[in-house]
This record gives C-alpha cells, structure tokens and sequence, in this order.
C-alpha cells in the first residue's frame, strides 16, 4: 500500500493535492506540487492519507477536478494532475485526520477531463475494504468533528452471504471480519450424521470426539427415559425395572421403544433381525457400534413377545398380564354410604344400574372402586371399562365403547352392527368374554345408539 510521500515518476493516475496560495500564481503550483506531500490514486488500493507525515489531504466536493485548473505539468505524465483549488494554509491541515477509503471511492477522469466518481464495484473475487475503523480522527484537527465524520463516510458494500469472511492484513481492515460463518457452508464445521443407530455417535472421519468416549453420558434430567432396562447392578436397591410408558394403551406403542432400545443395547428382537423401519444399514451399523459404559453393562430389553403383554395386551385398554405399573398408589378414600350401597348392587346383586350426580359428588371414585372389585370377582378381561368417547376412556383407563365392541361408527341397524362385529373375531372374542360392560360418560351417547 502507498503513502503519501511524493514521486517523482508518476505511474498511474497522479494527483497532487496542494493549498493553492495564489490563484494569479499558477506557476507557484508546479512548485508547491512537487513539495507537497502527494497523494497516489491507484485502481488497485485504497486512498490513503496519512498524518504522520503531515500530508495536506483534504478531500470535498468543492476541491476536487475544476475544469480549467486541472493542468498537467509537463514534467509529469499526462495523466498526471495537479490540483490546487484548496485555499487554506498548510499549517492548518497539519495532523489532518486520518482517512482510510475503499478503493469503490476512486476518481477517473474521461476523456473530457470530467471526474466521474464510479460507484463501488465489486467483482466475485474482490474484497470490500470497508470498516468504521479505517476512520479516525486528529484532536487537532480545528473543524467540526460532524464535517469530518460526513466527509469521510463511505457507503458500506452489500452483504454477500457466500463470500468467505475476509482476511485482514496491513492496516487494511474488513467489515467481514467478525461475520460468524454459517454452519452449513463453512469448511471447518465437522460433519454430522444421524440416524437411529448413531445415537449420540459422530464419525470419526469429521474429527468429531468419538463416540466411545461418552462414557459419562446420562440423561437429561426432564427428559428422562421412560423404558428403561432391566441392568443387573451388584446392589438389588439400584436395580432399575422396566417401566411401561403407557401401561395403558394398546400394543401398538410398543413399536415405538424399539428405536430406543436398539440405542441401549441392539437387543432387540427386530434389530437381532438386522430389518428396521427406521432406516437401513441397521447391522453393519450394529457392528461399528460402540456403547457408553453406562449401557455396557448387559442391559437386555424385552423381546416382541413381551412388549406386547407389557403394553396393554389386554385390547380392553386395562393393563396387560405382564405388565407391572411402578406408579405410586393412588388415593383411594373410604366409599360413602351412598357409595357402598351402589358398590353392593353390582357385586352382590349383580343389577344392571346407571349411576350419575352432579360435580364432585364422588362418581369416579366409585367407578374406580367398582372396577377394581368387579376384576378381583369376575377377572380381568371379563370386565370392559369403555367410555363415549377417548378423552373419558383415557381418564379411566379404558377404550372407547366403539373401539370395543367392533361398530365403527354404530350408525347402521341393529342386523348390520351385529353382522359388523361377527365378521371381526378379535370383537367377537372381547364379546363374548366379558360379564360387565361399564360406559363412562354414557350421556354424550347417541339416543340411537343407546336403542341398538
Ligand atoms: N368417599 C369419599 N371420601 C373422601 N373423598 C371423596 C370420596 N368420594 C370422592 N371424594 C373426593 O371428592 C372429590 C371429587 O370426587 P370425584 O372426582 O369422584 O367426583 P366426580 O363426581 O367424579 O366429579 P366429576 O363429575 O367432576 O368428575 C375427589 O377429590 C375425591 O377424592
């Protein structure tokens, strides 16, 4: 990068920036050219001004390319200019401030001697040298700081989202310096790929830390795993047992621990298989596998078979046979009077009643009660815990009375609903199996329904 020292052999587009003393004395200024400090204009580097040399640089609108007072000397090139339009004194542009301009703010002259200020061009290649820290200011400086700030204003460059953060050298700074670069495109960011076997897993190739090293991994603590299995510890108090995360709905979500189990050990039945629904490569994954310590310690999951009595086998939405509900005792309070008295008439009696009461008068206590003692006498598939509709059926542990009985919709006759259940065996067997229908909430039932 030039300074601002005079040449004597201009190469390039040259001006001379000098106070001019005397308009009547132009001769004066070919003299005052070539003692005055000079400022070269390149097209490939930015205007420099320099105070520590004490460089007159002053640089307006007013002062800058007057035709008729741009006369080349004839010791120069002829593309080399002097101007001498500045009237001030020397003395007062001592220590002038430092200005550091991009090369966008360049000046050429045509073939009419015009100036023509050229807007920033910036090609592919080309950097932007552009930064409010380029721009500082003398304390001598007499003018107001307003003016120099407005004068030495340069017009940031466009953003360029694809362009490499720019590398500073010199006293040359960049406004790209600091722009963080975007994950997707830098070089440096290591690669990550994901899938159901590389839980928490990164290739070794990106550089990442390898996946071996986690041994010290451990759940988040609100975001606990819910299946969890069965590790065998040396002290039966920190064994963990297998917890259902729905112990209450149909075997189909035991489909949905697999995934997570095959992260915890590959013990699954399907994985064992080699097939997963959840992406291929499953074993030559499995192979290159290598565990956290905390799950090296012969973690086994239940097989398929299991899973389903564990998650609901019974399609009466109650808990399976196999399954065991870690679920802390709920509070169950004494029944009423009235309560035991409606708790006998099903038990003991064995009739048919439809019991209701306004809020908080105790009726799902007593259908908690009822269910749980109609189980204890008649088992517990003999027993259809249904509601009219799925948010009920949840808040009492069962399915919905439609899902149950093998309908659909119900809305057919009464011949159409009983050849529907007929042709479905698993309805025909819930049927035929069970002594005690329960509905909850059996007043949003259809009138029509209620009928068939
Ligand atoms: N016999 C009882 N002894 C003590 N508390 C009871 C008894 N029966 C019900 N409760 C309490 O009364 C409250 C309301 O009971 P419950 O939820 O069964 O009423 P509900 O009729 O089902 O209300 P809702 O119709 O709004 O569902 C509960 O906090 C329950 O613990």
């Amino acid at each position: 990068m030039r300074n601002t020292k005079q040449k004597k052999g201009g190469l390039y587009n040259f001006f001379s920036v000098a106070p001019k003393p005397d308009a009547t004395a132009p001769a004066k200024t070919s003299s005052a050219s070539t003692a005055a400090p000079c400022m070269d204009l390149t097209d490939d580097e930015p205007l420099i001004l320099s105070s520590s040399s004490s460089n007159l640089i002053d640089l307006t609108d007013d002062d800058l390319f007057i035709p008729g007072r741009h006369l080349p000397s004839s010791s120069q090139q002829s593309d080399r200019m002097q101007i001498d339009s500045d009237p001030r004194p020397v003395a007062r542009t001592v220590d002038t401030p430092v200005i550091e301009m991009a090369s966008s703010n360049k000046y050429r002259i045509n073939s009419s001697s015009q100036p023509i200020r050229t807007k920033p061009l910036y090609s592919s290649q080309e950097k932007p040298r552009w930064s409010p820290s380029s721009i500082s200011h003398s304390q001598s400086d007499s003018r107001p700081r307003q003016e120099i700030q407005r004068r030495a204003t340069v017009k940031p460059p466009p953003f360029m989202p694809n362009r490499d953060p720019l590398v500073t050298s010199g006293n040359t700074l960049a406004v790209e310096k600091d722009i963080p670069s975007s994950p997707y495109t830098s070089r440096a960011s290591p690669a990550l790929s994901l899938d159901d076997e590389d839980l928490f897993f990164t290739s070794s190739k990106s550089g990442f830390q390898p996946a071996s090293t986690l041994s010290q991994w451990e759940p988040h603590p609100y975001n606990p795993p819910k299946t969890t299995s069965k590790i065998p510890t040396s002290t039966p108090a920190q064994r963990v047992s297998y917890v259902n995360p729905n112990p209450y709905g149909s075997s189909r979500f035991g489909q949905g621990t697999r995934p997570l189990a095959s992260a915890l050990g590959g013990m699954s039945s399907q994985s064992s298989r080699g097939g997963s629904s959840y992406g291929s490569g499953v074993s030559s994954a499995s192979s290159k596998r290598k565990m956290p310590a905390s799950f090296k310690s012969g973690g086994s999951v239940p097989k398929r078979s299991s899973f389903g009595k564990s998650f609901g086998g019974g399609h009466h939405g109650r808990p399976g046979r196999g399954h065991q509900n870690n679920k802390p005792a709920e509070y169950r309070p004494t029944l009423s009077n009235e309560q035991q008295r409606v708790l006998n008439m099903v038990l003991n009696d064995q009739q048919s009643i439809f019991f209701t009461g306004s809020a908080g008068t105790g009726k799902s206590v007593l259908m908690r009660a009822l269910i749980e003692a109609l189980m204890d006498k008649y088992g517990p598939d003999a027993v259809a815990v249904t509601a009219s509709t799925g948010i009920a059926a949840c808040n009492i542990n069962g399915s919905t009375l439609h899902s149950f009985s093998g309908i659909g919709l119900g809305t057919e006759t009464v011949h159409k609903l009983i050849e529907k259940v007929k042709y479905s065996k698993r309805a025909c067997q819930r049927w035929k199996r069970t002594r005690v229908l329960i509905i909850d909430e059996s007043k949003t039932m259809s009138v029509a329904l209620w009928r068939t």
